[in-house]
């Protein structure tokens, strides 16, 4: 299906800096389309959140004590020379908050169902696949060729881990960044996120990432931003959109509790995962072309696993790799015990993604706990692993606001879709990280 041109001349010409907009949804997105606005001399504008705070999937929480962040936390490509600037950083930086080099590739040990192993050099070859893999599927774009599968894409480059080791080292560089599998992922849309944002000389940022070690929460930088152009009265939290009426004269947006909120326009920034689920139900329904874009798009999960323990038993470089026989089987591990994040926490954080984070989700946090005893038993077969004091793991995928935790692109990437879910629909117009072509699935 082609875009109709629904944005005509003559509308764009009728709207004035009067005009009213709602804003529906106070994540990153929400709130820097109304600063756009802002600047443009547009402030009849409100912004509707069903959460009790801005900047949603930027969600911290405390753990022994501290502030960790169970979303979004590290500034992914930061800048090269005199090159594009991450945006996000310079949020970051005018707002002070605190960030340390990310080192996870070069400072990582190995870990097979054995024990400790080095398998660095089947993680370094692997990570050379993956470059190659980005390479070459940039390269098909210019040259017409359809889109594959990130792991067609691989096996074309002769790349085919067979054991668990190379099976992990795919995981750590593709799936890690995905938060789904090769099979499942656009070789072409995945290599253009990575390029876009890692790869100065693909018009990217940088290849360096920096880790929030902010105790105010890494979602001080956006909140800290709103409340530079916002007024308390122009904010309206814990209000739930149940219904949202669009036309070509106006949006009418109803919240749970019935009050109806009334826009010359809207801008619709909640995440694919909710777009694709009825919670939200729009009136008249979406056209057919817009249904089929946001069908066509994916929500990856991602999920950090906390864990405090009564004392340090593992390996002191930043990462930790497990190859587990069952590919994804808490393969990430992050020592958060570092001097610089929470120096002497006796915390560690295991990460899994995709279908086993949906997996985990249905688990009782008792069983998951059990899982993850049992892996650190294979990693770790001379000690006897103490048992965590606490353990805790957020729900992405359950949780009806954002049902994934970020958007991925699936096989056969086709651009029609792309536009299709940017498209505004009359006077009702959507953004969010998964509209954005070159940074989706990043803040
Ligand atoms: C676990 C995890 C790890 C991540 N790691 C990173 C990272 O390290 N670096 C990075 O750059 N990005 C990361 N991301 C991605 C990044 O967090 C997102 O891309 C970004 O925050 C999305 O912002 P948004 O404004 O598009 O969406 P959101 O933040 O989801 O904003 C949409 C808002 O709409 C609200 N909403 C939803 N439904 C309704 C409704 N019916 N009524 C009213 N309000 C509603 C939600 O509460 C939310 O606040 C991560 C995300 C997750 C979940």
């Amino acid at each position: 299906y082609a875009i109709p041109n629904m944005n005509q001349p003559s509308e764009r010409a009728t709207a004035d800096r009067n005009a009213k907009v709602l804003i529906l949804g106070g994540g990153v997105a929400g709130i820097i389309a109304v600063r756009t606005l802002h600047e443009q001399g547009i402030n009849n504008v409100v912004i509707i959140e069903a959460w009790d705070e801005l900047g949603r999937r930027l969600k911290s929480t405390t753990f022994v004590g501290k502030t960790v962040e169970l979303g979004a936390n590290w500034v992914q490509g930061t800048q090269t020379g005199n090159g594009p600037k991450n945006p996000i950083l310079s949020l970051v930086e005018k707002h002070k908050v605190k960030t340390m080099p990310s080192n996870t590739t070069g400072s990582i040990t190995t870990y097979d169902h054995t024990g400790a192993v080095d398998f660095l050099d089947t993680f370094y070859s692997s990570a050379e696949a993956y470059e190659n893999l980005t390479a070459t599927a940039g390269g098909r774009v210019s040259r017409n060729l359809v889109d594959l599968t990130s792991r067609a894409a691989f096996n074309l480059l002769g790349i085919r881990p067979q054991d668990a080791r190379s099976k992990a080292t795919e995981y750590y560089h593709f799936d890690w960044e995905y938060a789904q599998k090769l099979d499942q992922t656009s070789a072409i849309a995945s290599s253009w996120a990575n390029n876009y944002t890692f790869n100065a000389n693909e018009g990217g940022f940088s290849a360096e990432n920096l880790l929030s070690i902010e105790q105010r929460g890494f979602k001080t930088f956006i909140q800290e931003e709103a409340m530079s152009f916002l007024k308390p009265e122009q904010i309206r939290l814990e209000s739930l959109v149940k219904n949202i009426s669009w036309s070509h004269s106006g949006v009418n947006v109803t919240l749970d509790n019935g009050e109806s909120l009334i826009g010359d326009y809207a801008i619709c920034t909640f995440s694919l995962g909710v777009l694709q689920n009825d919670d939200v139900k729009f009136i008249p329904s979406l056209p057919v072309y817009k249904q089929e874009s946001i069908a066509s798009t994916t929500m990856g999960t991602y999920t950090k696993i906390f864990m405090h323990f009564p004392y340090k038993f593992w390996f002191d470089t930043q990462m930790g790799l497990y190859a587990d026989p069952v590919h994804g089987t808490y393969p990430v591990w992050q020592k958060f015990d570092h001097e610089a994040i929470l120096p002497g926490s006796k915390v560690m954080v295991a990460t899994v993604t995709g279908d086993f984070s949906e997996r985990i989700e249905s688990l009782t946090d008792e069983q998951v706990k059990q899982e993850v005893m049992s892996v650190l038993a294979a990693m770790y077969p001379n000690i006897t692993v103490p048992a965590p004091l606490e353990f805790m793991f957020p729900r992405w995928h359950s949780d009806p606001l954002y049902c994934g935790s970020y958007s991925n692109w699936p096989p056969s990437f086709v651009q029609q879709h792309h536009d299709n879910l940017r498209a505004n629909v009359g006077r009702l117009y959507f953004a969010g990280e998964a509209t954005s072509q070159k940074y989706f699935g990043e803040l």
